[in-house]
Parts: C-alpha cells; sequence; structure tokens
C-alpha cells in the first residue's frame, strides 16, 4: 500500500511502544501511550532520571522523536538534538545557523514543534524556511532545500517562517509555514524523503489574478476559492492568509492528508476582502490525496474570519460510535472554542459544540455546521469595538490534545485570552517590518489602571478539558492558575501528563482529573510530553521553556500563573530516576532605576511605534515576561546613541534582534526609547514592592491589579 517499513512501524505503534516515531506518536495524532508500567497506583513515586539542558533559553515547543533508544528533539532556533533516551547524553547535534535578524519575521517566537522520522533519517524545518534531512545515526546532512520560492515571497513584501513540525507520509516528507500576521499566502509543500525533490505543492488561497500556479491546488482554488473573495481587497497585496503553521495529518483509514489552514492576512475581513465572501480555505481542513496533493474535499470552521480563528489546531483521527455505528471521525479543537466532529473520509459536518465559553456565535448550525454570528463580533463590517472571547490566542492553540481509548475522552489544554478587535483607523496601511493586520495597535494593548488590569486578569483562565465527544460535552474539568499550559500525553497506567505554565510538571488520573504527583521544573512548560521505553524502562519526557506568543506579547499580564525565568532544558522521569536539578536564580530581571527624565511630547507616538513593532516581542506597554530581557531596565535606554546601535543598526541581530533602520526614522526610534523610560518610571515602584517578600520573586498580588 506504499506506506514503507516505517510508515507501517507508525500505524502499529503498539507493536513497538518503545517508541514515538511521528508527532502524534501514530497518524491518528492521539498521543496516547499503551505503556503501563507508570500508572496510577505508583506514579506518586515518579523521580527525575535525566535532564539536558538546551542552549536557547526560549520558547520550547518541541514533541521529541524516540527511535530505537535515541531521542531527536528540536528546540528554538530550529536546532536538533540526538540524545541518549535512558541518559539523555548528547549522542549528536545540528544548527542550522538560522540567521539572528529574522525572528521578528514570524509572529510568536522562533520555536520548533518537532521532526518527523523516514527510514533511518530525520528532516526538521527552519524558522528560514529550509527543511533540512539529516542521517539519524550520524547527525550528517543528507539533503537541505529551501522550502519557500522566490515567487511566494514577492520580494521582501511577504514575509514566511516555519515552526511546525513535519509528518512524514508514503515517502514524502510535508511541511507547511507560517506568516499570516505579516502577509503570506499559505501554501504545504511535499518532499521526497530520499531525494529531497519537491513532489507537490498546495497552496490555501487564490492566486491574487486567480492565474494558476501550476499546483495541486489550481483547480480547487480557480473553481471553487476564487469566488469566495472580493478581487480588489488587500488581500491581493498581502497574500490573504491561510498558513499551515501547525497541524497536518494522515489518516491511513481514509487514505487522505488533512490540512489545517490559519488565518487571514490582514486580519481585517474588511480591509482584506471589502467585507465579501466567505474566503476560502481560510479557517477551514482541506483533504488531499497523499500522492499527488490533489484537492478531496474540505470543511470550513470559520469563514470571514477577523478573529484570527486559525483552524491550525492538531487534527485527530478516531474510531467513534455514532447512531449504533462505528465511524471514522476527525475530532478538531481549534481557536474559535468550537469542538468538531467530522467524518474523515468525506468531511461530512456530524456535530459541534463549544468547548469553551464563546460571545462570538449563537451556535452552529445543525445541518451545515456553519457558524451563526452574533452581529456585534463582526467589528470589521460593524465598525464597533468587539471584545473576543476566544481571542487571538484562542480556546486552544499549539499545545496539543491528547485521547484515550480506554477513557473515550479527548483531553484538551483549554484557555481563555480576550482580545480587543478593532478596526485600524483611516482603512488598511500596512508597516513594514511588522504585524499588519488591518487594526488599531493603540487598542490591541491594554491600558495600564488597576480597573483595566484587574478586570483582564479575572478573564485570563487555562484548564484541562476532558471533553466527551459521544454526548458532545465536558465530562469535568482540571483548573490551572492561568493560560499557556503545555500540550497533554494520555497513558494506559491512566495517567494524563501536562506540564504548566507555572514550571510544574502534573499527572493526572485520566478518569477523574484528581492530581497525583507534581514535579518542579523551574521554568514554565508550554511543549507536550512523550513516552517511551529504553533498555526496558518507561519514560516520560518534556521540553521545558517558557515563551511562545503569550508572554511575548502580553508581557507582565502574562504573570497569570505566577513568576517565571526561563531555564530550557529536557526533562526525563522514571519510578528509579536519581538525577536532581540544580539551583537555579529565580530572580530574573531585576528592575534598575531608569532616568528620571523623558520627553512628553513623543510618549504618545512612542506607544503607537512600540506597540506596532516591539510589542509582538518585547510585551504589551513594554513589561516583560521572563523570556526576552525586559526593556525598561535595559542599559540600552539609557542614551540615544545606544538604542539606536541596538533598534537602528542592528548591534544585536546575533541574538534574534533585527534593525528597524529600513522601517522607522531616528526621531521614532528616539520615540520609542522616550516612551519605554516613561513606562519604566511609572512601574519601577511597583515592581521593586512587588519583589518585597521572602524569596525577592514578584507577586502577582502587586502587579498593578486593583487590591
Ligand atoms: O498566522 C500565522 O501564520 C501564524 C503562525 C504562527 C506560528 O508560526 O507560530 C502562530 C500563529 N499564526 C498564531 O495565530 C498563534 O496564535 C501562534 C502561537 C504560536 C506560538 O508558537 O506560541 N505561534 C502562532
Ligand atoms: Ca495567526
Amino acid at each position: 500500500d506504499g506506506l514503507g517499513d516505517t510508515g507501517q512501524a507508525i500505524i502499529h505503534a503498539d507493536d513497538h511502544p518503545e517508541n514515538w516515531m511521528s508527532y502524534g506518536r501514530t497518524y491518528t495524532e492521539q498521543r496516547y501511550s499503551p505503556l503501563e508500567d507508570i500508572n496510577k497506583s505508583n506514579v506518586g513515586n515518579l523521580k527525575l532520571a535525566w535532564y539536558f539542558d538546551l542552549d536557547t533559553n526560549r520558547g520550547q515547543e518541541g514533541t521529541p522523536l524516540v527511535v530505537d533508544g535515541v531521542m531527536y528533539a528540536t528546540t528554538n532556533w530550529s536546532k536538533m538534538k540526538a540524545l541518549d533516551a535512558a541518559t539523555g547524553k548528547l549522542l549528536w547535534q545540528y544548527d542550522p545557523r538560522v540567521p539572528g535578524n529574522i525572528a521578528d519575521k514570524g509572529c510568536c517566537d522562533t520555536v520548533n514543534r518537532g521532526a518527523g522520522y523516514w527510514n533511518g533519517k530525520v528532516f526538521f524545518g527552519t524558522f528560514d524556511g529550509r527543511l533540512v534531512a539529516l542521517d539519524a545515526k550520524t547527525g550528517k546532512k543528507v539533503w537541505e532545500k529551501n522550502t519557500i520560492p522566490k515567487e511566494a515571497s514577492l520580494g521582501q513584501q511577504r514575509s514566511y517562517t516555519v515552526d511546525g513540525a513535519v509528518r512524514v507520509v508514503k515517502g514524502l516528507v510535508l511541511i507547511g509555514n507560517g506568516g499570516s500576521e505579516f502577509g503570506a499566502r499559505g501554501f504545504v509543500s511535499a518532499y521526497d524523503a530520499e531525494t529531497g525533490a519537491l513532489k507537490w505543492r498546495f497552496y490555501t488561497v487564490p492566486n491574487n489574478k486567480n492565474q494558476p500556479d501550476h499546483a495541486a491546488s489550481d483547480e480547487a482554488l480557480m473553481k471553487k476559492a476564487y469566488k469566495t473573495w472580493s478581487p480588489t481587497g488587500a488581500w491581493t497585496q498581502q497574500g490573504g492568509g491561510g498558513t499551515v503553521w501547525d497541524s497536518i495529518a494522515y489518516d491511513p483509514v481514509a487514505d487522505l492528508v488533512y490540512l489545517a489552514v490559519g488565518n487571514g492576512s490582514p486580519w481585517n475581513y474588511k480591509y482584506r476582502s471589502d467585507g465579501i465572501g466567505d474566503n476560502l480555505f481560510l479557517g477551514s481542513i482541506v483533504a488531499v490525496k497523499p500522492e499527488t496533493g490533489e484537492y478531496v474535499w474540505h470543511f470550513q470552521e470559520t469563514p470571514m474570519d477577523q478573529w484570527d480563528y486559525t483552524s491550525v489546531q492538531q487534527i485527530m483521527t478516531l474510531d467513534m460510535p455514532i447512531n449504533g455505528e462505528t465511524r471514522r471521525v476527525i475530532v478538531h479543537a481549534p481557536k474559535n472554542g468550537f469542538f468538531y466532529i467530522l467524518d474523515a473520509k468525506t468531511g461530512e459536518f456530524l456535530s459541534g459544540k463549544n468547548y469553551v465559553y464563546q460571545n462570538w456565535a449563537q451556535g452552529l448550525d445543525p445541518v451545515t455546521g456553519r457558524p451563526i454570528y452574533n452581529p456585534d463580533a463582526l467589528y470589521t463590517l460593524n465598525g464597533k469595538e468587539w471584545y473576543g472571547i476566544p481571542g487571538d490566542l484562542g480556546g486552544h492553540n499549539f499545545a496539543a490534545m491528547a485521547y484515550s481509548p480506554k477513557t473515550g475522552l479527548v483531553y484538551i489544554p483549554a484557555q481563555q485570552v480576550p482580545f480587543l478587535y478593532k478596526n485600524q483607523v483611516g482603512g488598511f496601511k500596512a508597516h513594514p517590518d511588522s504585524w499588519n493586520l488591518g487594526l488599531d495597535m493603540n487598542k490591541a494593548g491594554l491600558p495600564d489602571t488597576p480597573e483595566a488590569r484587574t478586570a483582564f486578569m479575572k478573564d485570563l483562565k487555562g484548564w484541562i478539558v476532558a471533553w466527551d465527544p459521544k454526548t458532545q460535552k465536558a465530562a469535568w474539568t482540571v483548573d490551572h492558575k492561568g493560560p499557556w499550559n503545555g500540550g497533554i500525553l494520555a497513558t494506559g497506567g491512566d495517567l494524563l501528563f501536562q506540564g504548566l505554565a507555572n514550571g510544574e510538571f502534573h499527572a493526572y488520573d485520566a478518569t477523574n482529573g484528581a492530581d497525583l504527583y507534581h514535579f518542579d521544573a523551574q521554568s514554565g512548560i508550554i511543549a507536550p510530553p512523550i513516552t517511551y521505553k529504553a533498555h526496558g524502562k518507561q519514560y516520560v519526557a518534556v521540553e521545558v521553556g517558557w515563551g511562545g506568543i503569550y508572554p511575548f506579547f502580553l508581557g507582565g499580564l502574562a504573570r497569570t500563573s505566577g513568576w517565571t525565568v526561563n531555564h530550557s532544558r529536557v526533562v526525563a522521569f522514571s519510578l528509579d530516576g536519581k538525577a536532581e536539578l540544580p539551583p537555579q536564580n529565580d530572580k530574573g530581571f531585576l528592575p534598575v532605576k531608569p532616568p528620571a527624565q523623558y520627553d512628553t511630547k513623543v510618549t504618545d507616538n512612542g506607544y503607537f511605534l512600540f506597540q506596532t513593532y516591539c510589542a509582538a516581542c518585547h510585551g504589551d506597554n513594554a513589561e516583560g515576561a521572563g523570556v526576552l530581557p525586559d526593556l525598561r531596565w535595559s542599559g540600552s535606554i539609557r542614551h540615544q546613541d545606544a538604542f539606536y546601535n541596538v533598534v537602528g543598526r542592528g548591534a544585536l541581530t546575533a541574538y534574534g534582534m533585527d534593525r528597524f533602520d529600513t522601517s522607522m526614522k531616528p526621531d521614532e526610534i528616539e520615540s520609542i526609547r522616550q516612551f519605554i523610560i516613561k513606562r519604566a518610571n511609572d512601574t519601577y515602584q511597583r515592581e521593586v514592592d512587588a519583589r518585597k517578600n521572602d524569596k525577592g520573586i514578584p507577586e502577582n498580588a502587586t502587579l498593578g491589579i486593583a487590591p
């Protein structure tokens, strides 16, 4: 059937449960392992077996693979580490040398979600758009391809980055990309695993002139998709979006590949498409044939997207009884907050129900599954502000969900992070080198008043929902301190494992959510755990490392689960582990008294420019969240020249800080410095007071929240 030895091994993973050979373990992406040596009765004795410190203290989102006792972990900055899965000893490593100045060409930290394995080779994408194939034994490069063709980037106009995990199906390596916040036209490419030859490419949104791209998508785009877009909207310049930056899945039963398609570019539907049409294939699952990329069916979850409601979240397949017969279904929990059940072969909508609180739709049409919009939510059409729940980070983001066939429950790392949507004033205007959403960036952040902060913090939530797809209801939930927790692993030992934003790694009872174990991993965890065996012993492992878009963009507000200082590493647990983490400095970036003077005439413009160019990485309103340096306490804000050398001339490009002299004039960059000095003065005493406790670590309660 063309699946090859590795494909068969991935499908029949239960025959060799010591391995974890594909992103979601099997093609079903259920993240369920039958291993049960570690189980409900003994998990309380779990111990750290080993740890491996990473050389990138930024967000770690990778799912490591384990094949024949070797762990292949990708890390931030697209690096690959091959470790002895029993000891954590480094066997080899590969650094593709991604240039530092492109960190700001992607929206959400220079993360990487994982590798693919096929026939003795490992494959992974790099943030600058390459696909690399390495010999799994030696780490030597076999081939490398640039996955972003010239015509897709239109010179500098569009921005593509790759951080998703690759999947390998029938000897083809599948890879997508990100960039819809900047201007991108999404596509997925399939490369021959042996030779690196491009086999097919599928664009997810139309060609702006409705011309053929000589790609697998031509017919579907020209016949079905183009007519769902206005021919004159801003998408014709900004690409339209639809990036497939996270999930691509294959179902061997339906023999289809599913592409999980993202949000529109620009976000603003009125500007993007003149407020006309559903804009296919945004916010959709598109099914294609694995060998050719030929279109088979699509299901659109969010027509007229204007909320960054990507449907890129993990696509899972399973067998489920429906009206007395067993059906092969896709279950999906995209950002928009609804849990969808679709027929895996035909895409038929079977049912949908919201798995989190949401305020943008009155529900789904029971026959078509189309959302019934709350008219107030259509802010680009009605011109009003909209406080959306879910917001742009979704009811569920990249943190993978899991399914246990023993309990029949889907475990979703759910969250609530509202977002205030408002149209860009005066029509769509693109800023080079920044997010281009068609939104008012003065409103994309939060005013620093106790009332606003308190109200918003109350709305920030994170939890596990154990979702019963048979009843489309939550069976139970486990509340966390805040959003942005890690993905979930389910095991035959009736356990769930999850790392949390507060740096704790937990084991829960898969039947009722009882908390059975936790370990202090010292830094926030956003990655999903895996389990495997080495020399006959079961291990559970996870990448530790705080980052991704939540702390980058929300800054100080992202301290919802408490203070975390990033120390990135891979940690592995066993029942007889004997390792111990070294003590770490938990204090992080300490407040330093800022210069007393600043020019109040330019700080408003400085705020606008900061929110436009800087906030996405350095935090809303110039407050850091423990990943990148907190600019308020930075030495470089003390002198105009020093600041310009970094921001204008690129003194720190090697560390991921691009130069901005092509997008801003020197006096604009100086107004940003004045604004940061103002913010440092406004918040200095508050931050000092927050540390007046035994540990000297900031407490939530004193971070500008009303008493
Ligand atoms: O539209 C896109 O192209 C795109 C790309 C990415 C990405 O590549 O990581 C994210 C998003 N969107 C996004 O909307 C989002 O919430 C998000 C979170 C993260 C992350 O890794 O923390 N990436 C992305
Ligand atoms: Ca997006």
